[in-house]
């Protein structure tokens, strides 16, 4: 396994012990939250009582997999807690996210939560947002108009494309990948972009994260919002 793989181990496995007895989890999405799910699968076979609300498709195959019970929001309104990945973490403990291209429902689920906790390996620690392109969820219909609009801001927007086809999310929607290089503020250009017509959802989670965890070889580092 190589380092980076180990120190996504290392913090999805860490993460497991924020999880109590009769919490309601949010399950985000990725390689990291996957050895999440693995080792929360070992505490349920055990005995312990979870409901999970996944994020993506994906994410609920793996926990089916794992035994994590999974319900949605027609049962309930509020989680305890949400554990998910992030592309970029920057000081402030703002994110990217939305590699995966599950950053619409991952954002519904953390703003469900009564706790966001981020789990990542140190390359995805940054000074500044914006190095990864930011992954923008848009309607397919009329995609070209909506990434002229956001290429009004400073980027040149790519649709994404998985296997040689369009990617399509888990809610029929395009991703734009917005190479903006550096994003000085993040809260800002969210409000752009969320104000362009076509624009579902931004990768950009500001002021929602209350714990970073950060794998670096075989050490964790818990970062708190201060
Ligand atoms: O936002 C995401 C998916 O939409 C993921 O959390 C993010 O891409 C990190 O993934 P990984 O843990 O595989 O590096």
């Amino acid at each position: 396994m190589s380092e980076m793989d180990n120190a996504k181990k290392l913090v999805g496995e860490e993460a497991v012990k924020y999880i109590e007895d009769g919490m309601k989890v949010g399950l985000g999405s990725g390689s990291t939250v996957y050895w999440m799910i693995k080792k929360l699968g070992e505490y349920v076979e055990q005995g312990l009582d979870v409901t999970g609300v996944p994020t993506s498709q994906t994410t609920a195959q793996w926990a089916k997999e794992f035994g994590i019970p999974l319900t949605d929001f027609s049962e309930l309104k509020q989680l305890d807690v949400t554990i998910d990945g992030a592309d970029e973490v920057d000081e402030n403990l703002h994110l990217i996210k939305g590699g995966g291209g599950a950053l619409l429902r991952e954002k519904i689920v953390a703003s469900a939560a009564k706790e966001l906790i981020i789990i990542v390996d140190r390359s995805k620690k940054v000074a500044h947002l914006g190095a990864f392109p930011l992954p923008v969820e848009v309607i397919p219909f009329g995609w070209e108009v909506t990434a002229n609009n956001i290429s009004t801001l400073g980027c040149v927007p790519k649709l994404r494309q998985k296997d040689g086809e369009v990617f399509i999310s888990d809610n029929g929607n395009y991703i734009l990948d917005c190479p903006f290089d550096k994003i000085p503020n993040p809260k800002t250009l969210h409000k752009e972009l969320k104000s362009l017509v076509g624009v579902v959802e931004t990768g950009l989670f500001v002021g929602m994260t209350d714990k970073v965890i950060v794998g670096e070889g075989d050490e964790v580092e818990v970062i708190s919002k201060g």
